[in-house]
């Protein structure tokens, strides 16, 4: 699967629903068994969720998007497909949980490549499931420090904290991830199937069992006169940069 929303694969409204609907697909094909997961978008896997989904938006919009946004994560983290992320560019934040919910991550090994939940440098939070899912991968201590300070990882501190399982050169990205499918795909389906579900389900239950809850509280949040005003500053550095 190829995510191509140019320039930056951000997760729209209209991104998310295609994404999930093209997902949906492929669960209810019985013909395939795995996918892969990688980008269109040159040097850039996702710049995770869209921004301008959360800035200046009315609180019904912001309640609809986040709703979209817990439910791409469900369906790709508790996939019965087998699901492998050639990131391919730069992961951060959203772009990252969709990263962290493969079951396996090769990056391409270029410094500019960086991933990582670097919401506190955009002045807000991960949610707690983004937070679940890292400290899941790469331990208590690491995640603590990682998401306090926004840490966006190149590939080398990438995969020594384990939030990657790969580097390898650019051009070998998508060689890799086909044997790595190759290999999984060697496990009957069935059992890796109930075995990803054991260990998975926990954390998915505990979004599950507070989705609404969840959404009202992202609503509350992104809709504060601070957080706005941290977005905006954030988005108008993005422009600057352009010069
Ligand atoms: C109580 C608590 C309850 C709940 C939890 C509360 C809150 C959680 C809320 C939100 C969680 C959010 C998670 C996220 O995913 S936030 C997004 C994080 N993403 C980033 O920080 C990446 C930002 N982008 C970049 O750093 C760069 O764009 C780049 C490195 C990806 C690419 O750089 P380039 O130089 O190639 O391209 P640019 O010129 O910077 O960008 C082109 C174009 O795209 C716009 N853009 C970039 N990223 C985003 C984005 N994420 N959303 C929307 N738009 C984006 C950028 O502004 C440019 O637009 P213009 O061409 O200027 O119009």
């Amino acid at each position: 699967m190829k995510m191509r929303n140019p320039p930056v694969n951000s997760l729209s409204l209209e991104f998310l629903t295609e994404l999930l609907i093209s997902l949906e697909k492929l669960e209810n094909d019985k013909t395939f068994r795995g996918i892969i997961i990688t980008s269109d978008c040159p040097g850039i896997f996702s710049a995770g969720l869209d921004l301008l989904e959360m800035y200046g938006r009315d609180p019904a919009h912001c309640a609809e998007y986040w709703k979209a946004v817990q439910e791409l994560w469900l369906r790709v983290y508790l996939s019965n497909l087998v699901v492998i992320g050639a990131i391919n560019g730069i992961s951060p934040a959203g772009g990252c949980l969709l990263s962290l919910s493969c079951d396996y991550r090769v990056l391409a090994n270029n410094p500019k490549y960086a991933i990582g939940l670097n919401e506190t440098l955009l002045g807000i939070i991960a949610p707690f499931w983004f937070k679940d899912v890292l400290v899941n991968t790469i331990g208590h201590r690491a995640a603590e420090r990682a998401l306090q300070l926004g840490f966006l990882f190149p590939p080398s501190d990438a995969l020594q904290v384990g939030i990657v399982d790969q580097v390898v050169p650019e051009d070998q990205v998508q060689s890799t991830a086909r044997s790595v499918m190759a290999q999984w795909l060697a496990i009957p389906d069935h059992a890796r199937q109930l075995t990803k579900n054991l260990v998975r389900k926990p954390t998915a239950d505990r979004l599950l069992q507070q989705r609404d809850a969840d959404i009202q509280n992202f609503v509350r949040f992104i809709s504060r006169d601070s957080i706005q005003k941290s977005l905006h500053v954030y988005l108008e550095k993005l422009k600057q940069k352009k010069g």
